[in-house]
Parts: structure tokens; C-alpha cells; sequence
């Protein structure tokens, strides 16, 4: 595997709960490198997206690729073993256990010769509070330090392609800032590629190499963040 990764090639691809289908057609692309921001209103569909992908929710139809890799039946190990890391809306993080246990949990995503080197202490330099906290339980952390774990938990597995859903979502303005400075560190440094669910248009069109909008289970647009027109705003983001 290079170090930038694979491309992840989504086609034509449908899914949903029991009979309900929230994705009908979905058809998008994630390079190596790139930072791309899958945006849409509430309820459109964007967790159902970042779960099928991970293998959480299975396809109704379609494909999913990462390089030469068929992951579109695969269970969620295969996509983590893969390269591909999930930072699940909500956050998720264990709060019975400690900061130290939550990222250890992390590494078993990960092969075996990252699980024998331990956490990697580059997660602390990103992450410096983590460091400090670590006997602390999750749950006795502030939301914005169990956001930060929730990355530094899927960072330890070192992926190559990092979902991230709605990662700044409930957490006050100066974590936010962390949080973007984070995702701004991992794009300056090529060495992973991003899929992020992020409400914030500004914050969206300013990292992002290329964004999609989902809609009735649908892309209904894509392109380059100076390509995003006011006429697709009105229409498919604005509340
Ligand atoms: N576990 C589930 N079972 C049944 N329906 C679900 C489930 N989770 C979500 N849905 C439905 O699927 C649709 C898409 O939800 P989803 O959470 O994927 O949207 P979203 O774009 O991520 O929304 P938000 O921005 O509010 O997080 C919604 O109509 C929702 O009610």
C-alpha cells in the first residue's frame, strides 16, 4: 500500500432499514490524499452513508471498493483491516473505561504489528489532553475530550481513510478549533484521506478538495468547494 492509500470507489449504491430504502443511488469517489465533505440536511441519509461504507449497514445494491479491494459484503473488520478508520457520529466511546483502555480498544483494529508497538505517541502530540487523562474513565471527560478520543481511537490503527461523521457536532467553539486543526494536520500531511459529514458550509468549503450533497437519496451535487453555487445551497442545504 502506498502511503497516501487507496481510492474509494462507491457505485450505484442503495441501502436502508427493513423496507425503508434512505439511500437509492449513490455513486461517489474518495482519492488518495483528500480531504471530501459529504454535506445534506438532517435526516438525509449521510450516517446511513458513512455506516454502509464501514460495513456496519449491509448494501440493498451496489458496490463498494477500496482499491482493488471488494468491501461491498464485508463485515466492518475486514473495512478497518483495509485501512479504513470510523469515528462514528455521537462518539461512542466507552465510558466505563479509561482513556488508556478506550485507545487500546482502538488498537485492536488495528494488524498485529501495530497492535505489538502500542498507541503511537504521535496520537498525544495531536491530541495533548488525551495524554494527560489517561486513567481517567470516558465518561468523566467534557465532550469535546471524548470527540478527541473518539478520533485518537481511530487514529491508533493508524487508517488510511478516515470517516468522520459530524465530528464537531455539540462541542464548544475552542475544541472545535481543535478538532479543524486536526483535520487541517491530517490534509497538510497527505497521509490519509478524509470522508467528513460536516453542517458548517464555511468550515466544509475550506478544507475540502470536493464535496457531494445528498438529497432524497440521492447526489445531487458534487465538484470543487468554488463550484458549490448559492442556487444548490438554497435548494439542498439551507434549513
Ligand atoms: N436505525 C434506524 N432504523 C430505521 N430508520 C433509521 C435508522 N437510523 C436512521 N433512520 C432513518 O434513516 C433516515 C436517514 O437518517 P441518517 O441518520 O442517516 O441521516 P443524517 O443525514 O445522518 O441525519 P443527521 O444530520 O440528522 O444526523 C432518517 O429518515 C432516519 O429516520
Amino acid at each position: 500500500m502506498t502511503k497516501a492509500g487507496n481510492t474509494l470507489t462507491i457505485d450505484k449504491l442503495a441501502s436502508g432499514y427493513g423496507e425503508s430504502m434512505v439511500l437509492r443511488e449513490i455513486t461517489m469517489k474518495v482519492r488518495p490524499g483528500q480531504v471530501v465533505c459529504l454535506m445534506g440536511r438532517n435526516g438525509v441519509g449521510k450516517t446511513t452513508l458513512m455506516k454502509t461504507i464501514m460495513g456496519l449497514i449491509k448494501p440493498k445494491n451496489g458496490t463498494i471498493r477500496y482499491g482493488e479491494q471488494e468491501l461491498t459484503a464485508a463485515p466492518p473488520y475486514r473495512h478497518a483491516r483495509a485501512g479504513i478508520g470510523y469515528v462514528p457520529q455521537g462518539r461512542d466511546i466507552f465510558s466505563q473505561l479509561t482513556v488508556e483502555e478506550n485507545l487500546k480498544i482502538g488498537l485492536e483494529a488495528a494488524g498485529g504489528s501495530l497492535r505489538k508497538a502500542g498507541i503511537p505517541e504521535s496520537v498525544y502530540e495531536k491530541f495533548p489532553v488525551l495524554g494527560q487523562m489517561l486513567k481517567r474513565k470516558g465518561g468523566d471527560l467534557s465532550g469535546g475530550q471524548q470527540q478527541q478520543l473518539a478520533i485518537a481511537r481511530a487514529l491508533v490503527a493508524e487508517p488510511k481513510l478516515l470517516l468522520l461523521d459530524e465530528p464537531m457536532e455539540g462541542i464548544q467553539p475552542s475544541i472545535v478549533m481543535d478538532i479543524e486543526r486536526v483535520i487541517e494536520s491530517i490534509k497538510a500531511n497527505q497521509s490519509m484521506s478524509v470522508l467528513l459529514v460536516e453542517q458548517s458550509l464555511t468550515f466544509a468549503t475550506s478544507i475540502a478538495d470536493y464535496y457531494y450533497v445528498l438529497d432524497k437519496g440521492m447526489i445531487v451535487a458534487e465538484g470543487t468547494p468554488a463550484s458549490l453555487s448559492e442556487d444548490q445551497v438554497r435548494k439542498h442545504l439551507a434549513v
